[in-house]
């Protein structure tokens, strides 16, 4: 009997919050059944999860998600790192590689209520909850009336939070929802245009070290190309403007016949109500390269609309 090599375990890396743990155990199950490797998980509590009195727009963004995983690929504790794509900042650090992006879940924010079914349900005034930037910008401008209040935590606080009576009504991203078998909190899905989702929302993200050569080629089967280059697309407008949770930006792209249809807007932190900038176009990108273009030639349709002006000061 001759064992050409020994079968290596690939540990994950992962946040604890019960979506952190689904998302990490659904690619331990297809590491497992489509590419056969031994899969162990590593539960770890970043800083992200810890601070949940701040936006993370003060704390230091969403890069506090990942530094802590990224320790712990970079110390060999771990060679995988699964993240909500969304939450994994533009540029990684050196040393570190998106090695796949795997097919997205519904992108849609969703309204989450115990009273109202939809938006224009809510009445006059009425409050509703969310940090972020992008969701609060574009609900302004759907409807200038309503008070928007923070709303941190992980998905269980923050429906926690709705139902302890704090907020008439609560945004929250459908994917993590749904994932979580919570789809039946959800009363509507805002409509993509009116509501654009952040860059990489809905979609998995997995991250390696640049030097794991053998694993990032295994994992290249699990990548899912549409996906991958709309998110890219995405990202890139996010990457040409700053790509900070700071700045209210909104960024989709969607396939539709074969063309990459990309929307998105931006707001003006200081000035919530000010009029969001919007810009939609398309292509049919074939490489990262051109989906990259795709996104940028979008960022500067943003530009010429007075971008700079929305953006913080350099
Ligand atoms: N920012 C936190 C976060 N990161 C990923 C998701 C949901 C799942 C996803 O969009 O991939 C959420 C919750 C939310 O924004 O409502």
């Amino acid at each position: 009997m001759s064992q050409t090599q020994p079968t290596q375990t690939v540990v994950i890396a992962t946040r604890e919050s019960r979506l952190a743990l689904w998302q990490a155990e659904h690619v331990k199950a297809r590491l497992e059944a489509e590419l056969g490797l031994r899969v162990e998980l590593l539960g770890m509590t970043t800083r992200g999860d810890q601070i949940l009195d701040r936006a993370l727009s003060k704390v230091g963004g969403k890069g506090l998600f990942v530094k802590e995983l990224e320790t712990a690929l970079e110390e060999g504790r771990a060679q995988l790192a699964v993240h909500s794509l969304k939450d994994v900042p533009m540029e990684l650090p050196e040393g570190f590689e998106l090695a796949a992006i795997l097919q997205r879940e519904d992108p849609r924010d969703a309204l989450v209520s115990n009273r109202y079914a939809t938006l224009d349900e809510l009445p006059q005034g009425a409050v509703v909850g969310t940090s972020s930037l992008r969701r609060v910008v574009q609900l302004l401008a759907l409807r200038p009336d309503l008070r928007i209040e923070p709303l941190r935590g992980n998905l269980d606080t923050r429906m926690r939070k709705l139902d302890e009576g704090g907020y008439d009504a609560i945004v929250l991203a459908a994917a993590g929802l749904k994932r979580l078998g919570a789809g039946d909190r959800i009363r509507s899905y805002f409509d993509i245009e009116a509501m654009i989702p952040c860059a990489g929302q809905g979609a998995l993200g997995l991250e390696l070290r640049a030097d794991a050569a053998e694993l990032k080629a295994r994992i290249a089967g699990l990548i899912d190309r549409p996906t991958w280059l709309a998110t890219l697309a995405e990202r890139a407008v996010s990457r040409a403007l700053g790509g900070s949770c700071s700045v209210p930006l909104a960024a989709h792209a969607h396939w539709v016949d074969g063309v990459l249809q990309l929307s998105a807007a931006l707001g003006n932190a200081q000035h919530p109500t000010h009029p969001l900038l919007k810009t939609r176009l398309q292509g049919q990108p074939q490489t990262a390269a051109a989906a990259e273009a795709l996104g940028l030639q979008a960022a500067q349709a943003l530009m010429a609309l007075g971008a700079a002006a929305y953006l913080p000061q350099a």
